[in-house]
Order: C-alpha cells, then structure tokens, then sequence
C-alpha cells in the first residue's frame, strides 16, 4: 500500500520506518528541509534504538523517501498519516493549527489532483476530542466527499520515546477511531502484521479514540504524581517509597508498571496532554480537579534537587561547580523537552551557580537550550571533578553501576543527590557520601577515612 506521513519527528520517523519495515511504500514529507535532506542521506536525526537498522532496510529496499513537497508526497497515497506537533498555546490546550493547516493543504491538493480514488486520511497525532471533526470539515468545505472520496480516521499512538520502535512494532493495542467499516477494514489490515500476537485492534468512534489517548497519558501520569506524594510522605515517616512499590505492586490490580517515584516526569506528551485535558474540561465547564494536582506535584517534583542542593549550601549557588547526571527527560532519548534536568538546571542558573552536564545522547539537544549558559563534560567521571555536588536526573544504565570510588574522589564535596534512586543509600554513607534520594532513609555519612577508604577498596561500587 503506498503511504504518506506528515511529519517526521519521533512519531512520524519511526512510523513510517515501521510500515515501510511491513512491505509498504512510504513517503515522508517535512517542512524542515534540513531534517529531509538529512534523511534523503540515510541519516537519522534524532536519537531512538534500533531505528537505524529498519530504517536502513527500508531505504536500501527503496520503501522509504522523504520530501518537502505535499504535493509529490500524497500522490498516489491511500493512506495520508498527520504525525504533526500539537504543542500546548499560551492557556494549555492544544494548539491544532500544524493539524489543521495540513489538512487544509491536503484537501486543497485533492481537489486539484480530481483523482476519484478513496482515501484514508489519519490523525496520529495528539489531539482534544473534536479535532477529527474539524479536519473532516476542511475536506467537506471544499466539496470532498466524505465517505466517498475521503474518510478522516483518528489512530492515536502510544509509544514511548526510548522503545518507540519496539513499542510500535508490537503495540499493547491499536485503535481506530471511525464510523466508516470500509476506512476501519483498510486501517486493520494495515495493523495485521503489528498485532500477530492476539493484541487487539480496538475499533471505536473517532471521539472516543482521541479520548483514549488523553485518558492513557493522563492515567500514567497519575499514576507518577501518585507515587512522588508517597515518596515525600515516606521520607516523613520512615517509610521506604521503592518497598512500598514492590508491596502494591503485587496487587494484580495494581499492577508493577509507572509506580517508579523520581523528579517528575517531563517529555513532549505528558504534560502538554494533561494540561490539554484540563483545559479541556474547563471549556466545558468542568473541572477535572485531579490533573490540576497532577502538575502541581510535578510541578514541585521536579524542582526538588534544585531546591535541596541549594537548602544543604544555605541559599548560597553563587560559584559553585554542580555536576548534572542525565539531561534527556528519560533513558534511550536524545530527547530534552520538559526533562526534569532542564527544569533543574534553569533554577540553579538563576542563582548563579556554574553547571556542568553530562549526557551519553542529549548534549547536542541540552546545547540548543542552554548554550554556553553550562558547561558540557565529555565523560561522567570528568563532569564530576570539582563539583560540589552531583545530581543523578536521568537513570541511564551506565549511571546505574558506577565506579563510586572514582565519584568520590573527584568530587570536591561528597553531597549525592539522586533524583532516581540508583544506589543503595546504606551503602553510599558508608563511603562517605551524603546522599539523598527520593521517598528513602538517608544515612549520615561515615566520616572515619579509614572506613570510607576500605569501602571505596572492597567494591567501589554501593
Ligand atoms: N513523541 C512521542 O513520544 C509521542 C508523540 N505523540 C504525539 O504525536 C505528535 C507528534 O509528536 P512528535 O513526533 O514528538 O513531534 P516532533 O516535534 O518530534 O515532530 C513533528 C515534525 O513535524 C514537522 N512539521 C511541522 N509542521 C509541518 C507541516 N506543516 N508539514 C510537514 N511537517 C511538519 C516538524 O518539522 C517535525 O519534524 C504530537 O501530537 C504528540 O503529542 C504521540 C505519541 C508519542
Ligand atoms: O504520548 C506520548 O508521547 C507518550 O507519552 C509517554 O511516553 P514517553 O513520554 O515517551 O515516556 P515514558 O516512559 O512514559 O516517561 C515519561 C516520563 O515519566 C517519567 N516516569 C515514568 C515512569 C515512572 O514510573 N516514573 C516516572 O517518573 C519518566 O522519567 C519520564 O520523564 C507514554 O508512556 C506513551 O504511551 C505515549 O505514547
């Protein structure tokens, strides 16, 4: 089937790798003609595993093209993909125009094209219920048939930056939002090879399916604000936040997924589709009081390092070396859009503190933001060096098992705040670490240098 995606971000990219991967013809199209022609080169912008290797296959295979020009992209296309920014406008809700200006174009070139041919045009973007109405309307205005010549379907997607290639090739489910049987008959076929596992392919009313999406992200997030309040009430009573998780955890209800307490959660999607929501029910006279909590703790979540770091040196940044571990917003991304880091590290350049920052994939992004506001290491161990503190943002693996020994040495000052609960916190006071994570006891560091020398020796690592 020959397809067209319109967008080519990190949904846009990996969906149209994924179908191209599924034997289709894609054709890609971007108004960034730097990132086409970067493709057009077999080179891929952003950072996302094993996307490479289909996205390899696909274009030596001749499956895969990218253009600027709408025009070349749709022709001939049965199935026309939006997989378009919808960032949040200036009071939350969701600015539709990249949708709805695209839809426009499409419907304009359809109608000059006069090409009798039914097509799919499908919303995989993030949108507030309604929206697939109001792109129908821009095909209907301009004299399309709906139904005959064209069907507007919403297919909501639900990877996951750092797994999205994985995560779209074997969806949990997929769904299809549409009251056309011949739109859902195409739309199911297209999925088959994803869902060979008995994974269904729910098909529901375009409303409903747009609802799905807000609903899924906003659970989720629930869920992570649920587990930070927790975790500060822990730290308040003793408790231990990563035993508590483990102990629900077991309910089958319940259930081990989106349970882990950190500094918040950041990305592209969960607070821009909570905040869409919210508003959402406001427009409508409701109040969904529930997702106005979620982003205050997040909110306050991910301010909490900052805060800490600058309560243990008595309001006093000013000057001092503070070493940032992990600048994506999570693991397996180049991705920095809304990452705790940032937040994290804009609050400790307002207070004159020099940062440095390390990263294995998201320098290049964190420059973007910050410029030369920080400084970049090129090393975890070398971002370390003289600081008088390190912040742990981000759990990649290499974080996970450090030479601790090494840490310890090089910081000027043994102050561990851990924004991801990697080590064990007996353990790091034994090295004469003081260190805090989050919703866990913290121990005060063992201060006898023999002791933190034989520990550094027997393992180097907590
Ligand atoms: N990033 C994620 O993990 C997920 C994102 N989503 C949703 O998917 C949508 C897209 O998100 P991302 O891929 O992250 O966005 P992105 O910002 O990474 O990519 C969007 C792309 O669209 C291009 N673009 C903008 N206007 C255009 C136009 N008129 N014609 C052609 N291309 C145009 C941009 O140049 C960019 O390459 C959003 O609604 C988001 O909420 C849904 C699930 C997962
Ligand atoms: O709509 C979207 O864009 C996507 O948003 C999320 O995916 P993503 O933001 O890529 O990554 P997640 O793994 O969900 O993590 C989001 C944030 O929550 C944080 N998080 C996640 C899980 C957890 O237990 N605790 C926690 O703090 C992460 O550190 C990260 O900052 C959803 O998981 C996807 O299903 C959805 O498609």
């Amino acid at each position: 089937m020959d397809i067209t995606v319109i967008g080519t971000g990190y949904v846009g990219l990996v969906s149209g790798t994924c179908f191209a991967e599924m034997g289709h013809d894609v054709t890609c199209v971007d108004v960034d003609e730097e990132k086409v022609a970067q493709l057009s080169d077999g080179e891929i912008p952003i950072y996302e595993p094993d996307l490479d290797r289909y996205f390899e296959r696909a274009r030596a295979e001749d499956r895969l093209r990218f253009t600027t020009d709408l025009a070349e992209g749709i022709a001939g296309s049965k199935i026309v993909f939006f997989a378009l920014p919808t960032p949040p406008g200036e009071d939350g809700s969701a600015d539709l125009s990249y949708v709805l200006d695209a839809a426009g174009d499409v419907a304009d070139l359809l109608v000059e094209a006069d090409d009798p041919e039914h097509r799919i045009v499908v919303n995989k973007s993030t949108v507030p219920v309604g929206t697939g109405d109001r792109v129908e309307e821009a095909f209907a205005d301009r004299g399309l048939d709906i139904g005959g010549e064209v069907d507007v379907v919403s297919n909501p997607e639900f990877l996951r930056e750092g797994s999205a290639v994985d995560d779209f090739l074997k969806p949990d489910r997929v769904v299809i939002g549409t009251e056309s049987d011949r739109a859902a008959e195409t739309m199911k076929r297209l999925y088959e090879p994803f869902v060979r596992q008995g994974n269904p392919v729910l098909v529901v009313d375009r409303r409903s399916a747009e609802m799905i999406k807000y609903a899924a992200n906003s659970l989720l997030a629930t869920r992570i604000s649920f587990m930070n309040e927790i975790a500060n009430v822990c730290e308040r009573v003793g408790a231990n936040v990563d035993k508590v998780r483990l102990g629900i955890s077991k309910d089958h209800r319940i259930g081990p997924h989106f349970l882990y307490a950190g500094i918040g959660f950041g990305g592209s999607c969960f607070p821009k589709d909570v905040q869409a929501l919210a508003r959402k029910g406001r427009e409508k006279g409701y109040d969904f009081q529930i997702l106005d909590a979620v982003l205050d703790v997040n909110d306050q979540q991910r301010r909490r390092l900052a805060e800490q770091v600058e309560d243990y040196f008595d309001g006093d940044l000013d000057g001092r070396r503070i070493a940032v571990w992990g600048l994506s917003f999570k693991p397996g991304t180049d991705d920095t859009r809304e990452a705790p880091s940032h937040v994290i590290i804009d609050y400790l350049l307002e207070r004159g503190a020099d940062v440095v920052g390390y990263d294995p994939e998201a320098i290049e992004t964190t420059k973007e933001t910050f410029g030369d506001q920080i400084a970049y290491a090129d090393g975890m161990y070398e971002a370390v060096e003289g600081a008088e503190s390190l912040l742990i943002c981000t759990e990649w693996h290499e974080f996970r098992r450090p030479d601790l020994g090494a840490v310890r040495e090089h910081l000027e000052n043994p102050l561990v705040l851990d924004g991801r609960n990697l080590y064990d916190p007996a353990r790091m006071a034994e090295m004469g670490f003081e260190y805090h994570s989050i919703g866990r006891p913290s121990y005060a560091p063992e201060t006898n240098q023999e002791a933190i020398e034989a520990a550094i020796v027997e393992n180097g690592q907590p």
